[in-house]
């Protein structure tokens, strides 16, 4: 359970910069990792060993959601688009009629290295490969081919300061990276129109709902736009800004059972955005809403995740990841998806 928390920490990843950490950054370093996650849950790192900044993936993200929706829809999950092959990969769109609180729509991408399809029928291939927008139209494939690459590299530097944090060697984990599932996932929530920043009755008005995230950890670039929240121990949701250059890291439910439940996966959710502000706006997304770019650190499906700490069982992390995936709004069953509204950037 996190504690009683009214602001995130920030831990500085400048020593991640060199190819070999000393012993005392390590010992540093994962005893910071350690605290935080057993409290909050929650955190802003800084000066990430990353080759590209916030505006570069967010110039990505920006062209990705204004290709036209028609050329989204033609990179659909099957679910959006029955003659599409992808099940798990590719685009989703917004589901009004679903979920007027998880109004978002989303392009996820996995490994390049899962370059053919299983030969496994399943209903939801997880180890499928990317589908792309063509070149003509998106320049940015190689680029978040790339960052997807860095991402995985910087996750699997901080598992190995959880592993240390938990007592155990550096590479205690290092088997989970085999075939790793890790998914980053481009994400736009629309801006609210006029009229609709309040629910009936008078709560808050959401984006995504809250919920806890499923995998080991989650690292995310979010613009400046606002809106994200983390749930504290005595049940207020604490924001979590923009903090300029930063990533926030927060840990999945998998890490959870791993650390016997020394980890907490912190709930937390996003305001919609606002509508168009009627003064002249400073925001560059003013009117479009929200950015954010979360990158999902998760193992191989057939990895078997055995816990470091505490007598849980293992779990088979295919598995949990299906297990969870019920409760995730772009894998519900729907007809009312929102493919003709999308405004252009
Ligand atoms: O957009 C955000 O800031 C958070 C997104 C998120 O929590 C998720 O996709 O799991
Ligand atoms: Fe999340």
């Amino acid at each position: 359970m996190a504690t009683t928390f009214s602001s995130l920490p920030i831990i500085d990843l400048s020593p991640l910069h060199t190819a070999q950490l000393a012993e005392n950054e390590i010992a540093t370093l994962s005893k910071q990792f350690g605290e935080v996650f057993s409290t909050t849950g929650f955190a802003y790192l800084v000066n990430p060993p990353l080759s590209f900044d916030h505006e570069e993936m967010f110039a990505v993200a920006r062209e990705f959601f204004a290709l036209p929706t028609g050329q989204k829809m033609q990179l659909a999950k099957r679910s959006f688009r029955p003659t599409n092959e992808n099940t798990y990969r590719g685009y989703f769109p917004t589901q009004p009629h679903l979920a007027s609180d998880n109004l978002k729509e989303g392009f996820e991408i996995g490994s390049a290295e899962f370059s053919e399809r299983p030969a496994k029928p399943q209903k939801i291939v997880l180890s499928e490969p990317n589908v792309w927008p063509n070149k003509d139209s998106f320049s940015a494939q190689s680029k978040l081919e790339q960052m997807y690459d860095e991402l995985q590299s910087l996750a699997a530097k901080l598992l190995s300061l959880l592993a240390v944090s938990l007592g155990k060697p550096p590479d205690a984990f290092s088997s989970w990276l085999t075939d790793s599932l890790s998914t980053l996932r481009l994400l736009h929530y629309p801006a609210l129109s006029r009229g609709q920043e309040y629910t009936h009755d008078e709560s808050v008005k959401l984006s995504c709902t809250p919920h806890t995230d499923s995998g080991i950890l989650t690292l995310l670039h979010q613009d400046s736009t606002g809106g994200l929240e983390v749930l504290n121990a005595s049940g207020e949701w604490v924001s979590a800004p923009y903090v300029p250059g930063s990533i926030v890291v927060n840990i999945g439910d998998l890490m959870t059972k791993v650390s016997g439940g020394r980890f907490t996966a912190t709930m937390h959710r996003v305001r919609a955005p606002a509508p168009k502000s009627q003064s002249q706006s400073q925001s560059p997304n003013d009117g479009f809403g929200r950015f954010s770019i979360p990158f999902f650190f998760e193992p191989g499906e057939d990895c078997v995740i055995v816990p470091a700490l505490g007598d849980g069982e293992a779990v088979v992390y295919g598995e949990h990841v299906r297990r969870k995936m019920s409760t995730w709004v772009e894998f519900q069953e729907d007809s009312g998806y929102d493919t003709g509204t999308t405004e252009e950037i």
